[in-house]
């Protein structure tokens, strides 16, 4: 969460190109990003420390103006949904999203799709170890970007998650996600969490159904 995104594909196999959102000069992502350093600090200091009370009041401040400046959330989700695809909003790789990590996902060249992260404390669940329901939604994401990559994507019908180890906060991870085979309209698709070493934390299976929610106009 706190680790700045890293769009140099550095570490990708030649030929990779980012299908996430990568980071604009932009106010809004230098907005989010200093919301997700809010979350992690607040996790951080100390509950003693005299000024929460003014931390509050300030954070409050903050929200009324941006809400302020809100059009109604109908407009707010057509807009987010327009362009090209590619989505800056969602809770996984999404730069406008202050709980997304973010993750930015590569299209490797043999079909498979890859993203690095470091997770820290506010995706914690057993100590110092990643919340299971975060690796799930990491790899939900990430399989849903390797059926795009693959031409052909679905909403998850199923996901079959299985934990070999903990996996750890602070270290580099890789998730990894590969559509296997289309059948009609099943596709599925396989993806998992290492560490740098290669060990395998967290593995899933995905069914995905092709259909499409309409997107907002
Ligand atoms: C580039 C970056 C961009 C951005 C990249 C974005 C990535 C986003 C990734 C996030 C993905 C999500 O979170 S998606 C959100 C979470 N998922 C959902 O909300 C889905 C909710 N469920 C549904 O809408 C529905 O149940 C569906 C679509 C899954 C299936 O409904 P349907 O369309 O009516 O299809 P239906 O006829 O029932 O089923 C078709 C075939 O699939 C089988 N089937 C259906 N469901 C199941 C099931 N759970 N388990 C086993 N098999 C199933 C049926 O038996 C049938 O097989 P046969 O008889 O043909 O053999």
């Amino acid at each position: 969460m706190t680790t700045p995104a890293d769009t140099s594909g550095a570490g990708m196999p030649a030929g990779s190109v980012p299908l996430t959102s990568v980071p604009q000069d932009a106010p809004v992502d230098r907005a989010t990003a200093a919301a997700r350093r809010v979350v992690e600090a607040l996790l951080l200091t100390d509950r003693a420390n005299a000024n929460l009370e003014r931390v509050a009041e300030e954070l409050n401040g903050i929200a009324e103006h941006l809400e302020q400046h809100a059009p109604a959330v109908r407009d707010r989700m057509v807009d987010m949904w327009g362009g090209e695809g590619v989505t800056r909003h969602d809770p996984v790789t999404g730069l406008e999203n202050a709980i997304a990590l973010p993750l930015i996902v590569y299209g490797l060249p043999d079909g498979s799709v890859r993203g690095e992260t470091t997770v820290t404390i506010p995706y914690q669940g057993p100590p110092g170890c990643v919340h299971g329901g975060v690796s799930a939604l990491l790899l939900d994401h990430t399989l849903g970007v390797a059926n795009m990559w693959a031409g052909r994507d679905g909403m998850t019908a199923q996901l079959n998650v299985r934990y070999h180890r903990p996996t750890p906060l602070f270290e580099p991870l890789q998730i990894n996600g590969r559509q296997e085979s289309v059948d009609g309209r099943k596709i599925r698709t396989t993806g998992d969490i290492r560490t740098a070493e290669g060990e395998v934390c967290v593995s899933v299976e995905g069914l995905f159904v092709d259909k499409k929610v309409p997107r907002p106009r």
